[in-house]
């Protein structure tokens, strides 16, 4: 078991940030938050400015000789492998990891460019938290609370170097998930990999499409696009690193495409109904298993939807009045929608709650639409 020192953390520091955009900062932000003295550094001056300006950090002084505890790789995946490499030659007495959204190809590349002695001090980790921005700016200290943060020690790593890798999640609060880098790659093709190609399919169709067709979208094109606005430079490496694991999985969606494509051709001939019907429910068994935002099990949650005026300081008396009712708000997710004076406020409760907080906002004057 880790145990946390004095200062509540389990790592001591000074921790060495490498790389210091969304993912690099945010763990900068964290572990200040927590006390831990956070070093950056970025190959882009300016990136590294606005992550020291935010506070995720100091600046790596070149002339001042550092001893971190823990090198943190926080750059892209192409150059996850020669930056630990690096680290690992550079800091000597530091356990090294890296947080590339891939693993095995980072972990295969390392292993041709260090020695065993040195390759005992490296981990590779993802957190499973990200947004579909870049940059330092969109850097938040609890972007990685309650979320999976794998861990994938291999047979060389050190006790030291896992139990350093697992209290960087545990300090974030962060879930360790422990497995291969082969199992994490595979896994990832089919959570984010597939849904990351799968949106930005959907996202291509709308380049053209007619302004008035798109003054309909609604929350069902907003889900399924959300990740599209992610950047081309992070996924053609993250792509390319895993094409292996993701086509095999695009090969189903090819065949399941197909068939709908056959049964849409026909839409009325023998079997096209049950063909549809089994597209839509396949898809319900599938929606049902994933578990809840922060691993509660699937469907945890009842939701409503209140409507709030467009008027300032409306969420924050409605979000008053729930906590005033004693019922805990499990998540929020606000719609707005251009040219409307009214937003709209999803709330998600433990469902035991649902019935009591629908006759608490009906009867304080809130309109609850489902
Ligand atoms: N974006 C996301 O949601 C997630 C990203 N990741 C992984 O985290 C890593 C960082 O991603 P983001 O923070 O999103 O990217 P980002 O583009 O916001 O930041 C990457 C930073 O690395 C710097 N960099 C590039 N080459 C460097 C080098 N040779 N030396 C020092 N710094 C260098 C860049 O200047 C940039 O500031 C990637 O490996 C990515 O796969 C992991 C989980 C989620
Ligand atoms: O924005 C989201 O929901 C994401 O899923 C972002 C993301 C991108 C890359 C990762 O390796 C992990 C998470």
């Amino acid at each position: 078991m880790l145990g946390a020192n004095n200062g509540g953390t389990h790592l001591s520091g000074p921790v060495l940030i490498v790389g210091t955009g969304l993912l690099g900062a945010s763990i900068g932000l964290g572990l200040k938050a927590r006390g831990v003295d956070v070093v950056l550094t970025d190959i882009s001056p300016s990136t590294q400015a606005v992550a020291e300006d935010i506070g995720a950090g100091r600046a790596l002084n070149p002339v001042e000789a550092i001893d971190p505890e823990l090198v943190v790789i926080a750059a892209p995946p192409d150059v996850a492998a020669d930056l630990s490499a690096k680290a690992l030659t550079e800091y000597p007495g530091a356990v090294v990891v890296d947080i590339a959204s891939v693993k095995a190809s980072v972990l295969d590349h390392l292993i041709t460019v260090v020695d065993d002695a040195a390759l005992s001090r490296y981990v590779g980790t993802h957190p499973m938290a990200g947004r579909e921005k870049s940059g330092p700016v969109a850097a938040s200290a609890e972007l990685f609370t309650s979320m999976p943060w794998v861990v994938c020690a291999t047979d060389h790593s050190t006790a030291v170097a896992i139990r350093t890798a697992e209290a960087l999640a545990i300090d974030l609060g962060a879930v360790v998930a422990r497995m291969s880098a082969e199992e994490h790659d595979q896994s990832v093709a089919l959570i984010s990999h597939l849904p990351q190609v799968l949106s930005s399919l959907v996202a291509s169709r709308l380049q053209d499409s007619p302004p008035h067709a798109l003054a309909l979208a609604g929350n069902g094109l907003r889900d399924v696009t959300r990740i599209a606005a992610s950047d081309p430079r992070l996924w053609v490496q993250i792509l390319s690193a895993n094409a292996d694991r993701l086509v095999q999985i695009l090969y189903g969606v090819r065949e399941d495409l197909n068939r709908l494509i056959g049964t849409l051709e026909n839409p009325t001939g023998a079997g096209s109904r049950l063909d549809m019907a089994q597209l839509i429910s396949e898809g319900n068994v599938g929606q049902a298993r994933i578990p809840g935002k922060h691993g509660t099990p699937p469907e945890a949650f009842a939701r409503m939807t209140v409507l709030v005026d467009d008027v300032p300081g409306q969420i924050a008396r409605l979000l008053t009045e729930i906590g005033d009712a004693g019922i805990n708000l499990e998540d929020l997710r606000l719609e707005h929608s251009p040219g409307r004076q009214v937003g709209m406020a999803e709330i998600s409760v433990v469902p035991g709650k649902r019935h009591d907080l629908l006759e608490f906002l009906t009867a304080n004057g809130w309109k609850v639409v489902q």
